[in-house]
């Protein structure tokens, strides 16, 4: 069979292939999912506004984020459960983000510990995504198996102080992985798995704490507000990621998109701001750029293509993403994403 040709087939092959539930815990969001549309509906609102007889031969698309090369400039977004869509899990996905030359967050709720995804993935450039736990030695433990994994930063999700309530999950009962399946990097000590906890009076004391704890950089996601951002570089952050978290947590925030242009005016360029949300296309990749982006990420889309083809079909997905960068990048007459201003894309009035 042909293999897909773009992130919409493989998530259609994805949703052939998975369980209902399964698919819906991937593919949803929280409340009416309003947030979870505007991903990607204020990608399609935003024209391009190329320009001509600027290109070069061979456009340079690769960027380098705290120390860490990347190919191009689209990651892997931390997302839960890998072996729910292909047994391999998060070793598939590593292995496919090291051929593609990319870096790749694993999540704390991967389904392979951390340091198992790092040896089956010789070469893959991976940061570990933090949910700071309320008991802080546990905290502590995570951040030390992240280190010890060699992972380049810790990405500290900040959006999450509850859970966000998805309906989709609560119509298909999908509150726990199914038996054999656990979140492995919650082994404690004696090996038992603890389950992940929420820690709702998360605050900017404990990302004082991290960065007290570690010498990585501390990338901090989930950032919309302007003020925060600001108040992010008083507390030793190295980047920010600017999400939604995908629409999954607080419903009829703006698209991350939208929450952009704010975000890269309060840090002025002292950090990179890198985006996830709602991109499916290299047009898509280059408005955030043009708007202040460094980079962005992708989580459902790395999803698709792992329960749609496992390692190969996550090589395909980021593949063809950074070819329709590259064409885009060619055909807005641009030599390098470095180049990319925002008097490339018109906003909607
Ligand atoms: C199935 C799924 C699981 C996710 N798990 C995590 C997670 O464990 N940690 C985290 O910080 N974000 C998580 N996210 C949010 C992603 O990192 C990212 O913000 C979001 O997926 C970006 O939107 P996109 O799916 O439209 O690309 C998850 C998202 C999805 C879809
Ligand atoms: C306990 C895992 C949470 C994963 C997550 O962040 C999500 O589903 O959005």
């Amino acid at each position: 069979m042909r293999p897909p040709s773009s992130v919409r087939e493989f998530e259609a092959a994805a949703r052939a292939r998975l369980d209902p539930a399964h698919y819906d815990y991937f593919a949803g969001g929280a409340g009416e999912e309003v947030t979870l549309r505007a991903n990607e509906a204020a990608f399609g609102r935003l024209a391009l506004l190329p320009r001509v007889l600027g290109g070069a031969a061979k456009p340079e698309l690769g960027v380098t984020l705290l120390g860490d090369r990347a190919a191009a400039p689209v990651l892997v977004a931390p997302t839960a459960f890998h072996r729910l869509a292909h047994p391999e899990g998060e070793k598939a996905t590593a292995r496919a983000a090291a051929a593609a030359e990319t870096i790749m967050i694993v999540s704390m709720a991967s389904t392979v510990a951390v340091g198992d995804v790092a040896a089956a993935a010789p070469g893959a450039r991976l940061w570990f995504q933090l949910y700071v736990q309320p008991d802080p030695a546990f905290t502590e433990l995570l951040v030390r198996r992240a280190e010890e994994a060699g992972c380049g930063a810790l990405v500290v999700t900040a959006d999450s102080p509850v859970r966000g309530r998805r309906d989709r999950d609560e119509r298909h009962g999908f509150h726990d992985l199914p038996t054999g399946l656990c979140c492995e990097n919650m082994r404690d000590e004696t090996g038992r798995v603890r389950p992940i906890e929420f820690s709702p009076a998360i605050s900017w004391e404990h990302v004082d704490r991290l960065r007290d704890m570690t010498s990585l950089p501390i990338v901090l996601k989930g950032v919309l507000h302007p003020a925060d951002a600001r108040r992010a570089l008083g507390h030793g952050v190295s980047a920010l990621i600017v999400s939604n978290h995908g629409g999954r947590q607080l419903d009829t925030v703006p698209a991350a998109v939208e929450a952009l242009p704010g975000v890269v005016e309060a840090v002025a360029g002292t950090v990179p701001v890198l985006l996830d949300g709602g991109v499916r296309r290299g047009t898509d990749v280059l408005k955030a750029m043009a708007l202040g982006a460094s980079a962005v990420g992708v989580g459902r889309p790395v999803v698709w293509g792992l329960a749609a083809d496992g390692e190969r079909g996550v090589r395909r997905v980021l593949d063809l993403l950074r070819a329709e960068v590259e064409d885009a990048l060619t055909l807005c007459g641009a030599r390098s994403v470095h180049d990319l201003g925002a008097d490339l894309v018109l906003r909607p009035c």
